[in-house]
């Protein structure tokens, strides 16, 4: 069920009408859906029925905003974060400190005593210098870190280039053949509590296969740890799922996910842990824009969008695709390039796309936005940061105000020793 569709030639989200949403936050402003939300944090749920009570950590860095974050702490959701500002946030918004993991490659002194003080479940430990110094810092404060070894399994998730993290020359985890000496060298130290792996090889897979072809390096790996003495109590499996970006496309079910893992971690005798991020918030969220100008080009026109690269780096970033429709279509369809007003090139949504036809003035919403959408905005080109709302039923509140330009510039003082 789609909880954006078209009601009587109207694009709502739920029951709410996005013209009064434009209306009443202004453009552009990305819009959730709260049941949207729900249905998929079950649905991913139901997927690992068959798994002995799972820890789903929902990752913080798909979706950050705290409205978002209080609606999957609400369905039993624990967090995956990657600084101390998702720490803080995930706790702000309700999701206990036993269901909060810690993940990356550079966590700083500080965000590890942070992450101490609160009595998060686990950090994922990147390094053998990063385990030595978490030690340490545990030691002093008497307490043991509870962690795991994100492990690097050199499996080619077939994704993008830059969102691709399991293979060997990337920059994450420590490479899995490695991972019995780290053990040995890290497992003894009075501070640590190491008792487990983590393994996460991309995003935006569109195939279960890379995923299985390094849980089952995985599985060799726990058979070689505790063989060597050593306890192995969790495994993080990290995320990854992908989701269709456009109308039609289909991508492998949490079903189908959780069918894989039910049978390949069978026997591991672990506490297991997810980490998802898109899948449950990408397709809750869409981007709601308005045509500010329809200008001619050479092939096809452009539709300049009020929404830029900089409320959504996808596009410009990755070369993503995102579905862009009008709120009001009228039938007519044509080939246009839809750009943002940035001065860029690469402020660009899509080029040479078919497409409802817009004019000035026309509402549009760029779908597939709730993930990677709002946390990787900026103010570029002094613009402010876009705000957030989220539906639920025929109700809507802003969940993130709109940071405006002028805002931004109250926190930038002018020395005086510059008059
Ligand atoms: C460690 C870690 N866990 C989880 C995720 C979430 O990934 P996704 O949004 O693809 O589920 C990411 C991002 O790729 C990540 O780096
Ligand atoms: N930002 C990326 C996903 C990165 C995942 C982070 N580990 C995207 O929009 O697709």
């Amino acid at each position: 069920m789609d909880y954006f569709a078209l009601r009587n030639g109207v694009l709502h989200a739920e029951d709410v009408s996005l013209p009064a949403i434009a209306a009443a936050v202004g453009t552009p402003v990305y819009v959730y859906s709260r049941a949207t939300l729900e249905r998929h944090a079950q649905v991913f749920a139901e997927g690992l029925a068959g798994l002995d009570a799972p820890l789903i950590a929902f990752a913080v860095k798909a979706n950050p905003n705290l409205a978002v974050l209080r609606v999957l702490a609400r369905q039993g959701y624990g967090a995956d974060v990657v600084s101390g500002g998702e720490l803080a946030r995930a706790l702000a918004a309700g999701m206990p400190p036993e269901r909060i993991v810690f993940s990356g490659v550079g966590k700083t002194r500080e965000e590890m005593r942070q992450a101490l003080d609160a009595g998060i479940r686990q950090l994922n430990i990147e390094s053998e210098e990063e385990g030595r110094e978490l030690a340490e810092l545990a030691a002093a404060l008497g307490k043991r870190a509870r962690c795991v070894l994100r492990v690097n399994p050199d499996v080619d998730a077939g994704t993008h280039d830059k969102i691709t993290t399991g293979k060997a020359d990337n920059k994450f985890g420590v490479p899995i053949a490695r991972a019995r000496e780290l053990f040995d060298a890290l497992a003894g130290l009075d501070g640590l509590a190491l008792t487990g792996v983590a393994v996460h090889i991309g995003s935006q897979l569109a195939s279960l296969e890379p995923l299985e072809a390094a849980f089952a390096k995985i599985g060799a790996l726990i058979g070689e740890l505790r063989e060597a003495g050593h306890t192995v109590d969790t495994v993080d499996l990290g995320g990854g799922l992908g989701v269709p970006y456009k109308a039609g496309e289909t991508y492998p079910s949490p079903a189908e996910y959780g069918a894989m893992v039910a049978r390949v971690t069978k026997g591991w005798n672990v506490q297991l842990v997810f980490e998802p991020g898109r899948v449950i918030a990408g397709n809750a969220g869409i981007l709601l824009t308005r045509t500010i100008r329809v200008k001619r080009g050479v092939a096809h026109p452009f539709y300049v969008l009020d929404a830029a690269m900089n409320d959504l780096a996808r596009p410009a970033m990755y070369g993503a695709w995102h579905d862009i429709v009008a709120v009001e279509p009228s039938g007519e369809t044509a080939v246009a390039n839809v750009v943002g007003p940035i001065c860029e090139t690469g402020d660009t949504f899509a080029m040479g796309r078919e497409m409802d036809a817009l004019k000035s003035g026309d509402l549009a919403v760029i779908r597939t936005a709730g993930a990677y959408g709002a946390t990787m905005a900026s103010s570029y080109n002094s613009r402010g940061f876009v705000p957030e709302v989220l539906v639920d039923g025929d109700k809507f509140a802003v969940v993130a105000e709109r940071l405006s330009a002028a805002a931004i510039m109250d926190a930038e003082p002018i020395p005086d020793w510059l008059d």
